[in-house]
């Protein structure tokens, strides 16, 4: 049987236990014990420090006499840490010494937290030019205190002063000390700061480099090491060579001995050499393959997004109109609002309802008023055992009594055990738009979409958030401030949010009320491609502009999928944090919102087409960022249908003329005791406020809207998908010599995805919607895609990849 030649195997052995050991150096618990050993090395070195600048000149007698048992040191570390400080300390660079021990505390951080090297390396770099900084300026201090700054730094002060002296060497490091603090905490000029950030990059790659030749060159030694193994081998295998020519005989047991050794040998140099080669090989390509580790694509990506916001900042929207101004408050008129209280007028109502009451048997035990700018609440604590049913049925005798408009009781007031009876001021006061825009309340809320409506009965800015809401509709005979209500909720939203954070799209069938903002059409208005006027005023346009927002909608939605994030605002946090790429489709996405002014008459004209994508809209927009607004005339219920009303909960009503058409828009009364001129009622759902609603006049609206547009704008206004409508579609013969090159393309994305919309094809192809829509007409035509449903994907009819090329095999051969 073979034998191993026993140097070979002691060899072999130490190559597998280098090969072991440096296996271990590379496993996460030696990594872990060297980040703790560093950690407390830096303790080790603080304490020792510490208690050098106490005890060192004691222990001065006592450095050299490291092996002496019988000399102590001062030192809390003994003569090790004795030695230590005065190496790092006195003969270093003094006080700044501890930044060493700070440094090796911190990279025993890193090492447990596995950071790269790299930032090991940067953080090693910020340490020791610190170091030098402050030893250097500690060489100021009178030589006395020359332990403070080192020798080093004693010295390189002395040279520099002899150079340039003190007041030189003084600038020189003030520079210095500016230069580190701005590249040490990026405090400004980006492109200063890229540059030495360059720098630094190139010196830690410099550094990587030299420590991969390290490694390479270790592994070398490892490998040169298991080479000899080979060579002696072919020594000994010449050897064996000429003992087998010089054909031994049996009797010489040592040749015997020799040859049975060269049996061994010869497999050996067979196997052997092959094994080692493999070995060296396979070390070779581990090494490569270390240092290509190193390299860390995987955390890289991982750290795209941050780097790009610590380069580029985090991507802002607005920048593209960088200089736009906000409209400035004396844009708006300011009107004398001080609520003039009329003690006479308060007596009088309050005379009157104790009086009416007490005509019913209703016993008061207290009332209080609260004055507001059209109104009066009368608060009223009923005597004990009253039901407050009865003063509810009660209403309109008392109303009646009080022989005045607009009273609407309140029985009881939510939250509080009272009632209340809201009675109209004889002199109302008018709420200006200047007077809510400017209220902290409105210039300090933190809503998405904040809307400063007007002001509540106490007189307090009434301020909502659209995106919340997340849909309003409004409703109020005519001449009774929805259109200054409309106005009032558009100017706050000017007011409050950048061109590129709010896109409006409005829809004004009257052709009058909305004009004005035609001013500002390309900084806050959407509109569909090809489409001259961005105010829509016809009906076919409307239906268009409809079907495009619900595709932008489904659009939207997609990109959300792809951002997996759940609403606008994520996404756009996201996107901002640089965590999208705008080269997968995303894209900052602004709140669209939809005004339509008469809503009645589209109905009218349009029903359901009109109707449907509405609905949609309202049911699944919100998350998008869509929000509608909308207002009608009449709020009877085939306008005001179920649909529309089940998923538009913010409603707010203006006077209306009948008790049903309050009920059609807040489900209860009340709108029809209003007294008109902006008086309203907003529900979000659960209790009714009483708003007195800001008034703006179309002066003001044309000095808002000349102030915005003669600003620097986009390009164009934003556009909205193009729509495509069922009539106007292709005839679905299309040739298939002239079908688009994409066509394969297209089909294939279309079978995998298994969904056959032109977004999916824009997004993975890259390309327009137009040809997009053109690509999917084809498909259809081909049969691969069903029929238009609306803005929903189409049904994909062929299953799999054997089935496509099937049909359009066969489509050749026809
Ligand atoms: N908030 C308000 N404060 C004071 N006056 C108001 C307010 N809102 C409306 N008015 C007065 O009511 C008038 C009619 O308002 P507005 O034009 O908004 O009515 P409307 O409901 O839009 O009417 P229509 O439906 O016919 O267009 C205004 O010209 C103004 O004088």
């Amino acid at each position: 049987m073979a034998k191993r030649n026993p140097s070979l195997k002691n060899k072999t052995d130490t190559t597998e236990s280098k090969q072991s050991i440096f296996a271990f150096l590379k496993t996460k618990q030696a990594q872990t014990i060297f980040g703790f050993f560093l950690m407390s090395f830096s303790f080790f070195l603080c304490i020792a420090f510490i208690s050098f600048f106490s005890k060192g000149q004691e222990d001065q007698s006592t450095l050299h006499h490291l092996s002496d048992r019988a000399i102590k040191s001062e030192n809390l570390l003994g003569k090790f840490g004795a030695n230590l400080s005065h190496f790092f300390i006195f003969r270093g660079f003094g006080i700044a010494g501890f930044i060493i021990a700070y440094q090796l505390f911190l990279s025993g951080l890193f090492i447990l937290f596995k950071r790269k090297l790299s930032k090991i390396i940067v953080s090693w770099n910020y340490g020791l030019t610190a170091m030098i900084l402050c030893s250097v300026t500690f060489g100021f201090l009178p030589e006395k205190y020359a332990v403070l700054s080192g020798v080093i730094g004693f010295e390189i002060n002395d040279y520099l002063i002899d150079f340039i002296g003190k007041t030189g060497l003084t600038i020189l490091l003030f520079f210095l000390f500016l230069a580190y603090v701005i590249v040490r905490y990026k405090i400004t000029f980006d492109q200063l700061i890229n540059l030495i950030k360059e720098k630094k990059a190139a010196f830690t790659h410099q550094n990587k480099q030299a420590e991969e030749e390290h490694i390479t060159s270790n592994a070398a030694e490892e490998v040169s090491a298991s080479i000899p193994l080979s060579s002696d081998k072919k020594k000994q295998s010449e050897f064996e060579k000429s003992v087998i020519d010089l054909k031994p005989t049996i009797s010489k047991h040592s040749d015997t001995h020799k040859k049975n050794e060269k049996i061994r040998l010869t497999v050996e140099e067979k196997i052997e050499p092959e094994k080692a080669t493999a070995s060296v090989i396979t070390d070779e390509k581990k090494v490569e393959i270390n240092i290509e580790e190193i390299a860390e694509e995987k955390s890289v990506a991982e750290n795209l997004s941050d780097k790009l916001v610590k380069d580029f900042g985090e991507f802002d929207p607005t920048l593209e109109l960088a200089n736009f101004k906000f409209p400035t408050f004396n844009l708006l008129k300011q009107y004398n609002e001080t609520i003039s209280i009329d003690p006479e007028e308060l007596e009088a109502n309050k005379d009157k309802i104790v009086e009416t009451l007490k005509n019913y048997k209703i016993g008061i035990a207290e009332i209080k008023a609260t004055v507001g700018p059209t109104i009066t609440l009368y608060e009223i604590v009923p005597e004990a055992g009253i039901r407050i049913s009865k003063i509810k049925n009660l209403e309109d005798d008392i109303a009646l009594s009080l022989s005045a408009l607009g009273i609407r009781i309140i029985a009881p007031i939510p939250g509080k055990g009272t009632i209340g009876i809201e009675v109209p001021n004889q002199k109302s006061t008018v709420v200006s738009m200047h007077s809510v825009i400017s209220s902290k309340k409105f210039q300090e809320s933190s809503m998405e979409l904040p809307i400063a409506l007007g002001k509540t009965i106490s007189n307090e800015t009434f301020v909502v958030d659209l995106a919340k809401m997340p849909h309003l509709l409004m409703a109020g005979a005519t001449g009774q401030g929805k259109s200054v209500g409309l106005n009032a909720v558009l100017t706050s939203l000017l007011y409050k949010k950048h061109p590129a954070e709010v896109k409006f799209v409005l829809v004004d069938p009257k052709k009058v009320e909305l004009t004005l903002f035609n001013k500002i059409e390309r900084h806050y208005l959407a509109k569909l491609p090809d489409v001259e006027e961005a105010i829509i005023t016809d009906t076919t346009k409307v239906v268009h502009t409809l079907n495009s927002l619900c595709i932008e909608m489904d659009n939207r939605y997609d990109l959300l999928k792809l951002a997996m994030v759940r609403n606008i605002k994520e996404y756009n946090t996201k996107f901002k944090a640089r965590k999208l790429n705008p080269n997968d489709g995303h894209q900052f996405l602004p709140y669209i919102i939809l005004v339509i002014d008469e809503f009645a008459d589209l109905i009218m004209t349009a029903g359901k087409e009109v109707e449907t994508p509405i609905a949609r809209l309202a049911q699944l927009a919100r998350a998008i960022g869509i929000h509608l607004i909308v207002a009608t005339q009449r709020p009877s219920v085939n306008v005001i249908t179920g649909i529309i009303k089940a998923n538009f909960p913010a409603r707010i009503a203006f006077r209306v003329t009948s008790k049903i058409d309050s009920r059609t828009i807040l489900d209860a009364g009340g709108a029809d005791q209003l007294i008109g001129r902006g008086d309203l009622l907003y529900t979000a759902g659960n209790e009714i406020n009483r708003i007195q609603c800001a008034f703006v006049d179309t002066p003001e609206i044309e000095k808002i809207t000349d102030f915005i547009g003669s600003q620097k704008a986009y390009a164009e206004a934003y556009q909205l998908p193009e729509y495509v409508d069922d009539d106007s579609g292709t005839t679905m013969d299309i040739d298939i010599g002239d079908r688009d090159k994409l066509f394969r393309d297209a089909a294939e994305i279309i079978v995998t995805a298994q969904q056959g919309s032109a977004s999916l094809l824009q997004r993975k192809l890259k390309l327009g919607y137009n040809r997009a829509g053109r690509l999917i007409d084809q498909l259809e035509a081909a049969g691969i895609v069903g029929g238009f449903e609306g803005s929903k994907a189409r049904q994909v009819l062929v299953q799999d990849f054997v089935a496509l090329d099937h049909l359009l095999g066969n489509e050749q051969g026809n």
